[in-house]
């Protein structure tokens, strides 16, 4: 039938792996990329790709079937999710696992309001991590789940980084504790903080005449972000950044340890290679956004998260080739 017609806002790392993505699904096309930027200023992926500016996206609202945010968490979406799902069935990212609630009920008035579906915190965690943390509990209710990520880059702490006043640039890593990940495989199920898991590294390029010890306690005392890990901020230059800091690997593993009975424990395991968080990240906004297009055609309006969507509406085949096919 119809192609699926994805608009993107907002052109960062997530903005041009949608991009890359949406050139992967026949079924779908791109109608354009609005940035908060001079739209001369951006350079697409594909020369063939329209950009405009983000107060076009108004007026362009019955050319688009899904609008997905790629904006940062941090301080995008809190303002773009709720004014945006009010004139668009939108996918995002949100990824400030504290504020998912609040952020959730931010969105569904509006989506709810105006008749649209807003399917908030896809991805990977949140999003597929998510999924697997659930069939965790709910298939072995006797148990211990686990969640590890990296060695690798996160974008969220990373857009949190660069939000800080005097910072020109950055990223950060995240990296497991290497005895936790043993004991957690060797079964023993044990109790670890947070600060027992990972530890965080940032490297930061600073604006002329920023103050680094005013920066470094931004961060390291940044709620929901870096506050319960040890921290380690280190300054570079922009040439450094640019050089050594260009690749976004990352990954990680959900793990649920459980009882059937006293004798028998079970291990569920879900892990992540990734070569490119935001490309791998975006190929999942894209898959989601068929199920968004699906359940608004299906008139299931409001806010939705990953536990709401069918798995079988991720997918470009019909209900009967997924029963012939992949049962
Ligand atoms: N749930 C999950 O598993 C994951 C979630 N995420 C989330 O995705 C969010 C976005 O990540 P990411 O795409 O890496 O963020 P970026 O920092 O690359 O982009 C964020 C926004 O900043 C603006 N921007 C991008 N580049 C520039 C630039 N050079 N100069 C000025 N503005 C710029 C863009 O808006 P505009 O075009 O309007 O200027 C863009 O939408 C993260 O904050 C994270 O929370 C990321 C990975 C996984
Ligand atoms: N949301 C994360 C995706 C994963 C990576 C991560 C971390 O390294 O803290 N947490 O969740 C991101 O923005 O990259």
């Amino acid at each position: 039938g119809q192609s699926i017609r994805i608009a993107i806002a907002g052109y960062g790392n997530l903005g041009r792996g949608v991009e890359a993505a949406i050139a992967k699904n026949p079924d779908m096309q791109l109608t354009g990329i609005y940035t908060r930027r001079p739209p001369s200023q951006l350079q697409p992926r594909l020369e063939a790709t329209s950009v405009y500016s983000m107060e076009a996206l108004s007026g362009h609202a019955g050319k688009i079937d899904v609008l997905i945010l790629c904006g940062g968490s941090k301080e995008d979406l809190p303002q773009q999710g709720p004014e945006l799902a009010a004139l668009f069935n939108t996918v995002d990212s949100f990824d400030t696992h504290a504020r998912i609630p609040e952020y959730f009920a931010s969105v569904n008035g509006p989506a709810l309001a105006n008749r649209k579906t807003a399917l908030i915190s896809a991805g990977w965690d949140p999003g597929m991590f998510s999924i697997n943390r659930v069939y965790g509990e709910a298939l072995l209710p006797d148990g211990a789940t686990y969640t590890f990520w990296g060695k690798g880059l996160s974008q969220g702490h990373s857009d949190a980084i660069r939000r800080i006043p005097g910072v020109a640039g950055g990223v950060q890593y995240t990296v497991p504790v290497q005895d936790a990940l043993e004991e957690v495989r060797q079964g023993s199920r044990p109790t670890l903080t947070t600060r027992q898991k990972h530890t965080r590294d940032c490297f930061v390029v600073l604006e002329p005449g920023a103050d680094p010890e005013a920066v470094k306690n931004a961060i390291v005392t940044m709620p929901h972000y870096f506050d319960e890990y040890d921290t380690t901020v280190s300054f570079i230059t922009e040439e450094a950044l640019r050089r050594e800091h260009n690749a976004m690997p990352h990954g990680g593993l959900v793990i649920r340890t459980g009882n059937t009975t006293e004798e028998n424990t079970q291990v569920v395991e879900y892990s992540l290679k990734l070569g490119s968080n935001p490309e791998f990240t975006s190929s999942i906004l894209v898959a989601y956004a068929r199920a968004v297009h699906r359940m608004h055609q299906a008139g299931q309006y409001g806010a939705k998260t990953v536990f709401d969507v069918a798995p079988g509406l991720l997918s470009a085949k019909s209900p009967e080739q997924l029963r012939a096919e992949d049962l």
